[in-house]
C-alpha cells in the first residue's frame, strides 16, 4: 500500500483590493514599490517559505494575466502548484474564490494580504509551526502601543479600552483546512478577517508574536514608510549599495558571438533566448542586485518574444531606467569575462567605452582563462562576473508628512 502524500500547505494570497485609501492609479497590488509592485514583494515572502506546496493568488478580474505572469516569475526554481483566480467584491469573498481552488491533498492554509508587502518568509513560517502544532487557528498579532478609547458617533470619549486585551493582528491567518471552510460555509456576514470568521464558527484561534515588517500598505503615509524602510538612509552623503551579478552561457555555433558589448566576427556564438552576452548580464544582474530589484531572470524573463536575440543595450538601458526609478545612479561597474576565446584585451578599451556610454559611468572590463579547468576550460561556454555601486541619486530629506 503506498504511503499517503504528505499534506501540504497552501498559502491564498489576496491581491484583488482597489487600494481606494491608497489613493493610485493602480489596483493597489499593483503599485510599485521601489522599483516592484507590492505583489511581487509579497510573492518573495510566500516562496521564500519552507513549506508552501501550492500558491494561489486572488487577483483583479482585469489583471489575471498580469498576475500570472508576476506570480510564475516570483515563483522562479521552486516547486509546487501555482493558481491565479479572479478575487470577489470583498476581501472575505477573494478568500472564498481562493479557498475553491485547493488542493484535495491540502491540510493547513494561509490566507496573507498582499498589501502586506514586506512581510518575512519566517513569519509565514512560524504561522505554518503554529497551526500545526496547536491544530487550531493561529494569527500573527502586535501589543497595542497607543491607549484605545470607545467613541460614540459624535467622538465623544465613552470607556476607555483595557489594551493588554487587544492585539493588532496581521497575517497570514493560518487555519487547519477543515476549521477555515467550514467557517466560511457556515458565515452569515463580512467580517474582516479570517480569524473572525474562524471564532464565529466556534474554532479556536491563538495569537502568536507577529512582526512589525508585516505592516499592512493602506494609505500613502503607508507605502512612503515602507519605501523608507527599503530605501538607503536619508542622509546628504547617502549610501552606496554594491552588488554582483555571475552569468554563463554554452556556446553555440549557429548563432554569432555578442560579448561585453561588441560584436566578435569570426567568434563562437552564445546560446540564449537573447544574444547571449553573459558580460552584459552579469552586469545588469550586479545593478539589479545592488538596486534591490532582483535580477535579470526575474525582470526580463526568459521568454519575452521582444528580447529574442536582443542586444546587451537593451538590457542595459531597461536595468538603468529602473535603477533610476529606485533613487539611484551607477557609481561605477566592474565586469570579468572566464573563457578561453575570444581574446578580449586587443579591444578592452572599446568595450569599456561602449558599456560606460550606455550606462553613464566607468566601466571596467577584464579577462581570464581557468588554465584549461571547467567548463569553460574545455570551452564549452563563457561565465562572466560583475560588481556594480550604486550611489542615491539624489539624498531625500526627513519625512514630514504622509502625503505621497
Ligand atoms: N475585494 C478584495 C478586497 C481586498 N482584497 C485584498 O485584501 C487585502 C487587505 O485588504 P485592503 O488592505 O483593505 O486592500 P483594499 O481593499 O485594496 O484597500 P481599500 O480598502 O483601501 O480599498 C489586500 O491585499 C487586498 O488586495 C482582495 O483580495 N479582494
Ligand atoms: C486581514 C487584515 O489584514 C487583518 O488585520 C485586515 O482585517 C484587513 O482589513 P482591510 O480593511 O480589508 O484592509
Amino acid at each position: 500500500m503506498t504511503d499517503s502524500p504528505a499534506p501540504l500547505v497552501a498559502v491564498i494570497v489576496v491581491a484583488a483590493g482597489s487600494g481606494t485609501r491608497l489613493g493610485h492609479e493602480l489596483p493597489k497590488a499593483f503599485v510599485p514599490l521601489s522599483g516592484r509592485t507590492l505583489l511581487e514583494r509579497s510573492l518573495d515572502s510566500v516562496f521564500g517559505m519552507r513549506d508552501a506546496s501550492q500558491v494561489i493568488v486572488v487577483a483583479p478580474e482585469d489583471r489575471l494575466d498580469e498576475a500570472r505572469a508576476i506570480a510564475t516569475e516570483r515563483a522562479g526554481a521552486a516547486g509546487g502548484y501555482l493558481d491565479v483566480v479572479p478575487g470577489g467584491n470583498s476581501r472575505q469573498a477573494s478568500v472564498e474564490r481562493g479557498l475553491a481552488v485547493l488542493r484535495p491533498d491540502v491540510d493547513t492554509v494561509l490566507v496573507h494580504d498582499a498589501a502586506r508587502a514586506l512581510t518575512p518568509s519566517t513569519l509565514c513560517d512560524a504561522v505554518v509551526a503554529a497551526v500545526r502544532a496547536s491544530g487550531a487557528g493561529v494569527v500573527p498579532g502586535l501589543d497595542l502601543v497607543d491607549s484605545i478609547k470607545r467613541v460614540d458617533p459624535r467622538g465623544t470619549v465613552l470607556a476607555g479600552v483595557d489594551r493588554r486585551e487587544l492585539s493588532a493582528v496581521q497575517t497570514p491567518q493560518g487555519f487547519p483546512r477543515r476549521m477555515l471552510v467550514a467557517a466560511f460555509a457556515a458565515a452569515t456576514e463580512e467580517l474582516t478577517d479570517d480569524a473572525a470568521l474562524v471564532t464565529a464558527a466556534g474554532f479556536p484561534v491563538s495569537i502568536i508574536p507577529g512582526d512589525p515588517l508585516a505592516f499592512k500598505i493602506t494609505t500613502p503615509w503607508d507605502l512612503r514608510r515602507a519605501e523608507l524602510l527599503l530605501a538607503t538612509p536619508a542622509d546628504p552623503a547617502g549610501s552606496p549599495r554594491v552588488g554582483t551579478g555571475l552569468d554563463v552561457h554554452a556556446f553555440d555555433d549557429t548563432s554569432e558571438l555578442w560579448l561585453a558589448g561588441l560584436h566578435w566576427p569570426g567568434e563562437r556564438g552564445l546560446a540564449g533566448h537573447s544574444d547571449g552576452d553573459a558580460a552584459v548580464h552579469a552586469i545588469c544582474d550586479a545593478l539589479l542586485a545592488a538596486a534591490g530589484l532582483g535580477d535579470v531572470g526575474g525582470v526580463f524573463g526568459t521568454a519575452d518574444a521582444a528580447l529574442a536575440d536582443a542586444h546587451g543595450e537593451v538590457f542595459l538601458r531597461e536595468t538603468l531606467r529602473r535603477v533610476g526609478d529606485a533613487g539611484f545612479r551607477v557609481g561605477n561597474v566592474s565586469v570579468q569575462v572566464i573563457g578561453n576565446r575570444p581574446r578580449l584585451a586587443p579591444r578592452r578599451a572599446e568595450s569599456e567605452a561602449r558599456l560606460s556610454s550606455i550606462l553613464g559611468a566607468p566601466v571596467s572590463v577584464s579577462a581570464t582563462t581557468t588554465d584549461g579547468l571547467g567548463f569553460t576550460g574545455r570551452g564549452e561556454g563563457i561565465a562572466a562576473i560583475a560588481t556594480a555601486l550604486l550611489v542615491p541619486a539624489e539624498a531625500r530629506g526627513p519625512v514630514l508628512s504622509w502625503e505621497a
